[in-house]
């Protein structure tokens, strides 16, 4: 008794027996031995009993009225308590038989009779803790097999003497073997791996078996309906003392949801780094159907691309020729297929049984007739909402999609959407790259293509090419008057003009600012070019209305034609630049064919650039000096600074043939501020060596004007040489009031604050508004030199030049500023001059310009210092 557990002291016995004498003594022995005792006298009694008090355990005799022992022991069997508890029959001595059938009817065990009465207690006892041990073992492997269920983990031992292969029941689920056989043939459980892993796990088991050696793998099983399973195999070799291995055991889970995953995952991986890897789109539509059909292997995997209203298929490699041609170019709609539909409502679309679809209803004897029975489709959205097209999972059986084929679907739809998103931008942004922005046109990188594929082409099949290079008349002009706004109108409708200029087959480009570039592929002689050439001339004739104004521009043009000037690109496009650039300088508006004479003065042009740069280091700049004089008495009233290049090698060069390489250059700015400075020094030097105080007049760029410390510069400068402002004078040309007004306004009256005076040179010549006169600080007029040549031109030059300067007389003198006429060559001229008002003068009659030394020695001349005697007189 002792080692009975706490339940087992109360256990209660059920003894069934129709001798009320063997009841009695058994019930004496029973509750001696410390259980509880409950009776019944037959069979039939014994079950109700059994199932209203529940016996621990029952003692059941054999013969009996009404319902014998082994009828009532199956009976008990069959009950839901009755499967397990232990039944121990009581039978005659020697009645073999009856001891048989006892066990037939699921007797636990048997004693005779007569009873052993001492050692009954103990046999019962023994009986319910070998009992409850079974229990708990039935409950351990209950809970391990339900372990195992939910971890899809199955346990195998492999009999190899035997060729049995013994199979826990989540092994034999795995494998889908049929239920219950969980002993087969070593063959039975390899015809169900998969037949391309088969060798593979062939080779482990031999392994284990013959060599002892234990493993882990992975493999796939093949299931009768088609599918695969992906299952981790754990091979254990149980060895005896001697080390031989006597025994190969595992484990099997099945690890296809992982798998799975991972497979996706890096799957989906692959697609992104193919995506972000630029590969083509067929190959990354490819590898996302792969992708689906690794997941899905009883099914097929398409995906479409939309294209205004139709769908084409994008890939498709498991699908017939016949079936992928007939659904090519698909008119999306209501019902026109799983895809058609999805790309129409821009929804996922869904055919359980195609057959029976109404969605199929135009297409199902096609997809019928491939065995495709089934079907889901996703549509491709952009970020956007855009339809891009669909993904589609086609099953050869009818199949109501489940959760994860949308999912799986969804996934691949967007990661069709990354790529097909990506090579719209890839597209943009090439075009970007290849094209204007403002007019729409190629650009330059675009255009050298386009030449470089024409000129090889000529070298191959012969021919000619030519290359028309334009720049606008007047564009700068207008759009530095009008605005930024203005001139892109004005630029996209000159592009617009050009292009119905030329032929498909030729290539115009805007390679920036106002230059365009025509390639014209396939000319048979030079003229056609000058055709193109004046076509776009005459195109430019007509005036362009922007925002009310008529605007007039020109086109100076520049023609190469290759072999003859050029036989690349670069060669080429230098010639009709140099060709272009003769044109503007002729007066623009007109076209001129490349020559070789015209790359000397290119060549010359570029020398004297890079001369330029070295020229102030070099100290090659001199200043001449022109005296201004007041009129008729002569009195000189000033000095005109005129800049002066001594070339060791060329010679003295005039400023009119370096002047404006140095603006378009920018070195007129550090060659400017040269000038400034010592045409500053200098007169502070004839100041300090005692003449008379006169101005000294320097001519400023409108490059160097616009600079942004240009004040501040003139500022240092006087103070660095100790000139007093007022004697110093600006000259600007009156193009300085065609730019930012405001700006020229504000610089100038800075320049006045400082005591600086300010000249308009070369007055009179074209530039149309006078009214900043009346606004802006200005202290004297320069009159343009042309207008004193028309004064002994022809009578009605002459007559003109008159009343204009008469005007300007009239128009300074209502200012208050002076009126300077330049270039007075003659005596007639100056008289002429002096008649209508002008009192002041510069020219060849009196002076050319002339060194400083030279100046120096008419001021003495002049007498002009009071204290030149006593400055002589001291030294
Ligand atoms: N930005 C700068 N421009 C400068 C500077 N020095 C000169 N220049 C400009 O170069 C242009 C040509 O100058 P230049 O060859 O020196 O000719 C000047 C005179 O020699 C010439 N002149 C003077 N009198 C007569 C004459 O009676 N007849 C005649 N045919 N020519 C004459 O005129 C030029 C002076 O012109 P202007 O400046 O308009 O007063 C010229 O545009 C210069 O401005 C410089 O340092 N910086």
């Amino acid at each position: 008794m002792n080692d009975l557990s706490p339940d087992m002291e109360k256990a209660s016995v059920l003894v069934v027996d129709d001798e009320l004498t063997m009841r009695f003594l058994l019930r004496e022995a029973l509750q001696q031995g410390g259980f509880s005792v409950e009776e019944a006298a037959n069979g039939q009694e014994a079950l109700a009993r059994f199932k209203s008090s529940k016996p621990m355990i029952v003692l059941l005799d054999v013969m009996m009225p009404v319902m014998d022992g082994f009828e009532a022991c199956a009976a008990i069997r069959k009950m839901p308590a009755g499967e397990h508890v232990p039944i121990l029959m009581v039978t005659g001595m020697d009645d073999i038989e009856s001891i048989n059938r006892a066990y037939e009817a699921g007797a636990t065990d048997f004693v005779t009779k007569p009873i052993n009465w001492i050692i009954l207690s103990e046999r019962v006892r023994y009986m319910l803790r070998a009992s409850q041990a079974v229990e708990q073992l039935r409950r351990s492997e209950a809970s391990l097999a339900e372990a195992q269920r939910i971890a899809r983990l199955g346990s195998w031992k492999l009999d190899a003497r035997r060729n049995e292969f013994h199979c826990s029941n989540e092994t034999g689920r795995i494998c889908c073997l049929p239920e219950g056989e969980l002993v087969l043939r070593y063959e039975d459980f390899l015809s169900r791996v998969h037949p391309d892993d088969r060798d593979a796990v062939c080779k482990f088991f031999n392994s284990a078996l013959y060599h002892g050696k234990s493993a882990n793998f992975d493999h796939r099983i093949l299931l009768p309906d088609g599918r695969e399973r992906i299952v981790f195999q754990n091979v254990a070799v149980v060895s005896n003392e001697g080390g031989t291995a006597v025994e190969v055991t595992g484990t099997i889970q099945d690890i296809t949801e992982r798998k799975q995953a991972e497979l996706l995952e890096a799957a989906r991986n692959r697609v992104l780094e193919m995506v972000i890897g630029s590969h083509s789109l067929k190959d990354i539509l490819a590898q996302l159907v792969e992708m689906v059909e690794s997941q899905r292997n009883d099914a097929l995997c398409s995906v479409s691309l939309l294209r205004g209203k139709q769908l084409f298929i994008g890939s498709a490699r498991g699908f017939c020729e016949d079936f992928v041609k007939n659904m090519d170019g698909l008119e999306i709609g209501p019902r026109t297929g799983c895809c058609g539909s999805a790309a129409y409502f821009g929804q996922p679309a869904v055919a359980a049984d195609i057959e029976k679809s109404p969605l199929w209803e135009k297409y199902q004897h096609l997809a019928v007739a491939h065995g495709l029975r089934s079907c889901l489709s996703v549509p491709i959205l952009s970020g956007k909402g855009q339809t891009f097209g669909t993904v589609a999972l086609y099953y050869h059986r009818p199949h109501r999609p489940a959760d994860s084929d949308f999912r799986l679907l969804e996934m691949a739809s967007k990661l069709a959407a990354i790529a097909l998103e990506q090579r719209q931008l890839a597209e943009r942004l090439a075009h970007q790259a290849h094209h204007d922005a403002l007019t729409g046109l190629p650009n330059r990188v675009l255009i050298a293509d386009r030449l470089e594929h024409a000129l090889n082409r000529t070298m191959r099949y012969g021919g000619k090419i030519g290359l028309l290079y334009i720049d606008l008349d007047r564009f700068k002009h207008i759009n530095d008057s009008l605005g930024h706004h203005i001139g892109d109108q004005l630029l996209k409708e000159v592009a617009e003009r050009l292009e119905n200029c030329t032929r498909k087959s030729d290539t115009l480009a805007r390679m920036g600012g106002d230059e365009f570039m025509v390639v014209l592929a396939d000319i048979r002689e030079r003229g056609d070019a000058a055709r193109t050439a004046q076509r776009i001339l005459d195109t430019m004739e007509k005036p362009f209305i922007l925002q009310g104004r008529k605007l007039h521009i020109g086109a100076s043009i520049g023609i190469s034609i290759s072999p003859d000037d050029g036989q690349d690109a670069t060669t080429l496009q230098r010639s009709a630049d140099i060709a272009m650039y003769h044109a503007k300088n002729h007066g623009g508006n007109r076209y001129r064919y490349f020559t070789e004479d015209m790359n000397a003065v290119v060549i010359e042009r570029l020398e004297i650039e890079n001369e330029l740069r070295k020229a102030i280091e070099r100290n090659e700049f001199e200043l001449h000096y022109q005296p201004q004089y007041e009129l008729p008495e002569r009195k000189m009233i000033g000095v005109e600074a005129l800049i002066r290049w001594n070339h060791p090698e060329i010679g003295r060069l005039p400023p009119e043939r370096f002047i404006h390489i140095a603006e378009e250059t920018g070195l007129i700015v550090p060659i400017g501020n040269w000038v400034l400075r010592e045409a500053c020094r200098t007169n502070a030097d004839w100041q300090r060596q005692g003449f008379d105080p006169f101005r000294v007049a320097v001519n400023v760029s409108v490059v160097q004007f616009m600079e942004s410390d240009f004040v501040q510069q003139v500022s240092l400068i006087l103070e660095e040489t100790g000139l007093e402002p007022r004697w110093l004078e600006l000259e600007l040309t009156e193009s300085i009031f065609m730019k930012d007004h405001k700006r020229v306004g504000m610089q100038l009256t800075e320049l006045r604050n400082l005591g600086v005076t300010i000249a308009i040179d070369d007055f009179g010549n074209g530039y149309s508004s006078m009214s900043y006169l009346q606004r802006l600080p200005v202290d004297c007029l320069k009159i343009d030199q042309s207008f004193i040549q028309d004064l002994e031109n022809r009578k009605s030059d002459s007559e003109r030049s008159k009343t204009l300067i008469k005007a300007f007389v009239n128009l300074a003198s209502n200012l208050g500023v002076k009126l300077l006429a330049e270039g007075v060559e003659t005596q007639e001229q100056s008289q002429v001059l002096n008649e209508m008002g002008c009192r002041l003068g510069q020219g060849f009659l009196y002076n050319f310009p002339m060194t400083a030394d030279e100046i120096e020695s008419i001021c003495k001349k002049e007498n002009r210092s009071l204290n030149l005697g006593m400055n002589e007189q001291r030294g």
